[in-house]
């Protein structure tokens, strides 16, 4: 048999084995035993066909062991091992130079359920090293068509992704890397990792942050394909659905954005209490109760010391009120027997009995009199005293006094609308402030984390109070004004991980990049294109630049067209382009904020000088979106950091 019929017989058995616990799956769901469990089971099931196996190591002595999306067992005996676990691991890790015990790697590739091609690599320690792991499957990866949805990289993760694929879960990982070097594919397959590996992650859940809805529908496949369905994917100012309508002014973006307005805000909440200079008169039950100033501050102090909340200090706050009220009125009460005189005060019978006024005060406080009791001071015990506070916390009218004093607060109060993304954070602040509670992760994984303020790194911290984090971007590409120029800001303590290979962007594309790099970022470093496609970036002059890029859309034939501009609505109508953008579509029209983290297979940007205007990362960004052909499309003088381009 040959190499390949025999890699189909494995893959046959494989496959044969997959609808067998698809088929047992589907039973337990129908007999509606947990179905949530089986249902979950059975997407898991379906969602690793493609690419089910795609690797096979072989170890001195003859032991071989195949690598799949997940692993299958026949009896005892392992068919497939998923590439998570820790025998798998030499996949990613073995190198000529340093094979531990694998003799040869194969990567297979599939389509469908039939084997097409197989690929080997026999790790000897005397062959010339590359550094690449399995170098023509790799490049048969990253110079395939893109679709406008993000594959995963399971079969040729390289080895310094996969160090941090496996790094610690615990702590806060930061992963600086140029564009282009795998951060979002290494975030997403890590959080595969993470799940696999950790049973208390899969019980409390994993966050991913993204910088766009657009951008999570381009990941959205990957997980599942890795066979974890459980994640959930949001924007930051998707973490509280509320209405944003309001767009902000950088300057306003980065004030809301600063760290500034956490004590800002945390002072707004606190100056609506209100502490009076004079005694508040409070009416219980017809009587007049007097309540100090010096007992409201002193309520104010004790719930202040709580460090709770503001509305749960704030029934701190009130027992302490209603309990110097209950003592108020038990003097009261009290008075009538102990009177300096001996006389009866308030309407009170000379005997000590009450007044009709205070035996309604006991009665709504459901302190009932019996005919042989003599007078308050035996009736209120600790129990009466109690049930007068209570009395008196139900009362509406004291209810009124209470709230005016402290009164209950929603975030809205704290942050009036109407909203924009950045009042999100400040909403979300403002919750915490007030005391309400929001969903907490196991971990959490941030995408484009240059763009997080510091307000909404808060609100991830609050999500996550473990700070078991996976967060990754480049500095380089910050767009927001309240976006990051160091990861400072990322909540510590922190380690640092570098990736350093492009495997996007053509060295051609990133010989302009990096001079726009070294430009506006002289400390950081670009990445090494993994490739090179052979086309120079291109610009082209047209003082008519719809109709410049009409015909180039009608020259357009192979793969994904994306046009990166600062406008788009002028474009949108003159092109009859969608906006917001379509990803599956064959052109797509987008801004560098929207195209953050995306990719094409060519890419044109139209009107440079406007784009390098709102900001050189701008720039950057879009400059490092393909896959194969940049060019870019000016209506006046070129801008200086693409003077290099060759003229079309
Ligand atoms: N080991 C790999 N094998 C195959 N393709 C890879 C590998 N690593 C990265 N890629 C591909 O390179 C492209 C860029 O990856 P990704 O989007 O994760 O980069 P990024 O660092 O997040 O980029 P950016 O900062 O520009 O958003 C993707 O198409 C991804 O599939």
């Amino acid at each position: 048999m040959s190499e390949l019929a025999a890699e189909q017989h494995h893959l046959n058995v494989l496959h044969a084995r997959l609808d067998a616990l698809r088929k047992e799956a589907a039973a337990a769901l129908a007999r509606g035993h947990a179905p949530d469990v089986w249902r979950a089971e059975l997407a898991r099931l379906q969602a690793v066909e493609d690419g089910l196996c795609f690797g096979r190591l072989d170890f001195t002595g003859g032991r071989s062991v195949h690598i799949g999306r997940i692993s299958l067992f026949e009896g005892d005996e392992p068919l497939l091992v998923d590439w998570r676990a820790p025998a798998a691991r030499p996949f990613y890790t073995a190198t000529a130079a340093e094979p531990g015990d694998v003799v040869r790697r194969r990567r297979i590739t599939t389509r469908g359920r039939t084997v097409v091609a197989l690929d080997d690599e026999l790790l000897d320690p005397d062959a010339p090293r590359d550094g690449l792991v399995g170098e023509a499957a790799l490049l048969a990866a990253v110079t395939a068509e893109r679709t406008g949805r993000m594959r995963d990289i399971v079969s040729t993760l390289q080895t310094e992704q996969d160090r941090i694929i496996r790094d610690d879960a615990r702590g806060v990982l930061v992963v600086q890397g140029g564009p282009g070097t795998g951060k979002t594919a290494v975030a997403l397959h890590r959080v595969a990792y993470l799940l696999y590996t950790h049973e208390y992650l899969r019980a409390r859940g994993v966050l991913v942050i993204g910088p766009s809805e657009v951008f999570l529908g381009y990941i959205g496949q990957v997980l599942p394909g890795l066979g974890e369905n459980r994640v959930v994917t949001a924007t930051v100012p998707g973490l509280r659905p509320v209405a944003v309508t309001e767009v902000d002014s950088a300057a306003e973006t980065e004030r809301k954005g600063s760290a500034d307005m956490a004590s800002l805000l945390a002072k707004r909440v606190r100056a609506v209490v209100r502490v009076p200079d004079e005694p508040v008169d409070v009416e219980f039950e017809q009587q007049l109760l007097r309540l100090d100033a010096s007992a409201v501050r002193r309520a104010v102090r004790t719930a202040g010391e709580t460090g709770m909340p503001h509305n749960q200090a704030r029934l701190v706050f009130q027992r302490e009120v209603v309990s110097a009220l209950a003592e108020e009125l038990v003097d009261q009460l009290e008075s009538v027997v102990f009177s300096e005189t001996g006389e009866a005060l308030d309407g009170g019978s000379a005997d000590g009995r009450l007044s009709e006024a205070e035996l309604r005060a006991l009665a709504a406080a459901g302190v009932v009199l019996g005919a042989e009791d003599d007078g308050p001071r035996e009736l209120l015990d600790d129990v009466d005293r109690e049930a007068l506070r209570t009395a008196l916390l139900g009362d509406a009218g004291v209810g009124e006094v209470l709230d005016e004093l402290w009164p209950p607060l929603t975030p809205a109060d704290v942050v009036p609308g109407p909203w924009s993304a950045a009042d999100v954070p400040l909403l979300d602040e403002a919750a915490a402030l007030v005391g309400e509670s929001v969903p907490v992760f196991g971990h959490v994984v941030v995408d484009e984390a240059q763009e997080l303020s510091e307000m909404a790194w808060r609100m991830l911290v609050r999500r996550c109070p473990s700070r078991s984090m996976t967060v990754v971007g480049d500095l380089a590409q910050t767009g927001s004004a309240a976006g990051a120029t160091s990861w400072e800001r990322v909540p510590g303590p922190r380690r640092l991980a570098q990736l350093t290979v492009n495997y996007r962007t053509p060295a051609e594309i990133m010989t302009v990049a990096a001079e726009l790099l070294a430009r506006h970022h002289p400390a950081l470093r670009p990445p090494r294109s993994v490739r090179g496609s052979g086309e120079l970036p291109w610009r082209l002059q047209a003082a008519d630049v719809p109709g410049a890029l009409a015909a180039l859309i009608d020259e357009h034939t192979d793969g994904q067209l994306a046009i990166i501009t600062l406008d788009v609505g002028e474009l949108a109508d003159a092109l009859s382009l969608p906006v917001p953008p379509d990803l599956t579509g064959k052109v797509v029209l987008l801004t560098p904020d929207e195209a953050k983290g995306l990719e094409f297979d060519v890419v044109v940007i139209a009107d440079p000088a406007a784009v390098l205007a709102a900001g050189p990362n701008d720039l950057y960004v879009a400059l490092t979106r393909a896959t194969r052909t940049l060019g870019v499309v000016h209506p006046g003088p070129v801008p200086p950091e693409l003077s290099s381009l060759t003229v079309r």
